[in-house]
This record gives structure tokens, C-alpha cells and sequence, in this order.
């Protein structure tokens, strides 16, 4: 497997507490992680509240102070988050919300973000009639449509879906996790798929790692975890999940 990224002995850090004339005190949420995401894989990430899921993401993407090695072999990884209502700007168009990540890199003239936008938005299935919406008029489901568009138009290589639908209902999961497996080959990506619901899991992922109290605890194929899991943590998640 041809790795998109690599992270080894990974132990990450937050700091609390810290002021102009104190750096405060460290607190270390992940042991030693490793993990390899191959290119074109679907990596899930399980673990209850707390356990560091989160904490891994934004260590992926430089948010954390870490000691380890995190190897990017693609272009920087995006991140879709659970609530589209807060991370949409409400007052912008949401052709404009999707050609914004392309302003910051400013190397495309405005008729050409205008096209990327447009030809973003259709490849997520918001037609014309959307583009000059806010996100205010749009549904969970759209909002998070929007959300997807905005990471992919960068073309990333690596997407990391944190919680991306747990806050929408059963149908529209569906139809927002048929969109990622579309897109998913469409544009060759690798996703790390974070989500406390193991039936989510279940459906769209390769590999799934398991953590607990910040350290991986188990790893294996999507089916090797569902049908023989091995340690007490994760059987007692999908004693949970039942
Ligand atoms: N900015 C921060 N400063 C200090 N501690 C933090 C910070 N962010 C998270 N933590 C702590 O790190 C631990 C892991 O949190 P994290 O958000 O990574 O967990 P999670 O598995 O993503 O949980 P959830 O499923 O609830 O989102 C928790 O104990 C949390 O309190």
C-alpha cells in the first residue's frame, strides 16, 4: 500500500494555562501513535468522547504541539467538521464560501474561481439555482454539501471527516456518505473517516483503528474488527453499538 501519510510515535501535547510570563503546563493527550494511510484508502477512527480522536486530526494538520514524525506525502490534508452551521460564514453566497479557499491562494484570476465554484458545487449536487443562496436557506444536508466543496476545491489528497455526519439524519447520512465514495474515486482521495457510529463505520470504511484513553488499542481490516475483535475495548464498543 502506497502511503498518502505517515505518523509515527506520535505523542501529542496541549498546553493549559499559560500567560505573558508563565508557559503554563503541558498535558498530553496521545501515546505513541502510529498510523499509515494508504492513497485511495478509507481509514476509520473509533474511540469514545475524550479519547483523542479529535486531538489526532489536529495534530495531522500542525494545531497541536507534538514529538514524533508526521510524513504528508500529498499536498495538505483538509478537515470537514460535524457542524456546517458554524463553519460557514453566513454572510457570504455560497459560490462565494467555495471559491474563498481559492482567494487565499491567489493564484487564480476571479473568472476561473467562479468556474472551479460552479463546477464544484454541480460535482456535489448543488445546481445554479444554489449558488447565489446563503447558507441560512439551505438544509443540514446542502450546508453540508457546501462544507465538502469547500475542502475538495482545493484538491487535496487526504480529507479528514470528523464527525461529518453524525449530525444529520439516517437518510441523509446516506446520501452524504454515497457523495464521499463518489467523490472518493472521482478525485482518487483517502479519507480519515472519525465518527463515534459504528454503523457508519461498517459502511464506508477499509481499515479501522480503535482508540482509547489517547493510544491506539486496536487495528485491522474493516471486517477483522466487526467479525473477531480482539481486545476488551473495542468488543465492548460493539456490544455498545448493537
Ligand atoms: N485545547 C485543549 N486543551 C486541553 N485539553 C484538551 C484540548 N482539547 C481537547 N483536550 C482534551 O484532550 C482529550 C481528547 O479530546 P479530543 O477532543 O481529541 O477527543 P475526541 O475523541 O475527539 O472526543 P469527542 O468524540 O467528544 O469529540 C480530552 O480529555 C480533552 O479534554
Amino acid at each position: 500500500m502506497e502511503p498518502i501519510l505517515e505518523i509515527r510515535q506520535l505523542n501529542s501535547f496541549y498546553r493549559q494555562g499559560g500567560s505573558a510570563f508563565s508557559r503554563g503546563r503541558t498535558v498530553q493527550v496521545l501515546q505513541d501513535i502510529n498510523v499509515t494511510i494508504g492513497r485511495g484508502e478509507v481509514l476509520g477512527l473509533v474511540g469514545e468522547s475524550g479519547s483523542g480522536k479529535s486531538t489526532l486530526a489536529k495534530s495531522i494538520l500542525g494545531m497541536t504541539e507534538y514529538q514524533g514524525e508526521i510524513v504528508h506525502h500529498s499536498r495538505r490534508p483538509q478537515m470537514v467538521f460535524q457542524d456546517p452551521y458554524s463553519s460557514l460564514n453566513p454572510a457570504f453566497s455560497i459560490r462565494r464560501i467555495v471559491e474563498e479557499p481559492l482567494r487565499i491562494y491567489g493564484k487564480y484570476s476571479a473568472a476561473e474561481r467562479k468556474r472551479r465554484a460552479e463546477e464544484m458545487l454541480e460535482a456535489v449536487g448543488l445546481g445554479p439555482e444554489f449558488h447565489n443562496r446563503k447558507p441560512a436557506q439551505l438544509s443540514g444536508g446542502q450546508r453540508q454539501r457546501v462544507s465538502i466543496a469547500a475542502a475538495m476545491i482545493v484538491q487535496p489528497r487526504l480529507v479528514i471527516l470528523d464527525e461529518a455526519v453524525s449530525a444529520l439524519d439516517v437518510t441523509i447520512q446516506d446520501q452524504i456518505l454515497d457523495l464521499l465514495m463518489k467523490l472518493r474515486r472521482t478525485y482518487d482521495l483517502s479519507y480519515l473517516f472519525i465518527s463515534h457510529d459504528l454503523n457508519v463505520i461498517y459502511q464506508c470504511c477499509d481499515r479501522v483503528i480503535v482508540m482509547q484513553k489517547g493510544k491506539i488499542v486496536e487495528e485491522n481490516t474493516v471486517d477483522g474488527i466487526f467479525d473477531h475483535p480482539v481486545h476488551p475495548y473495542t468488543k465492548q464498543l460493539l456490544k455498545a453499538a448493537e
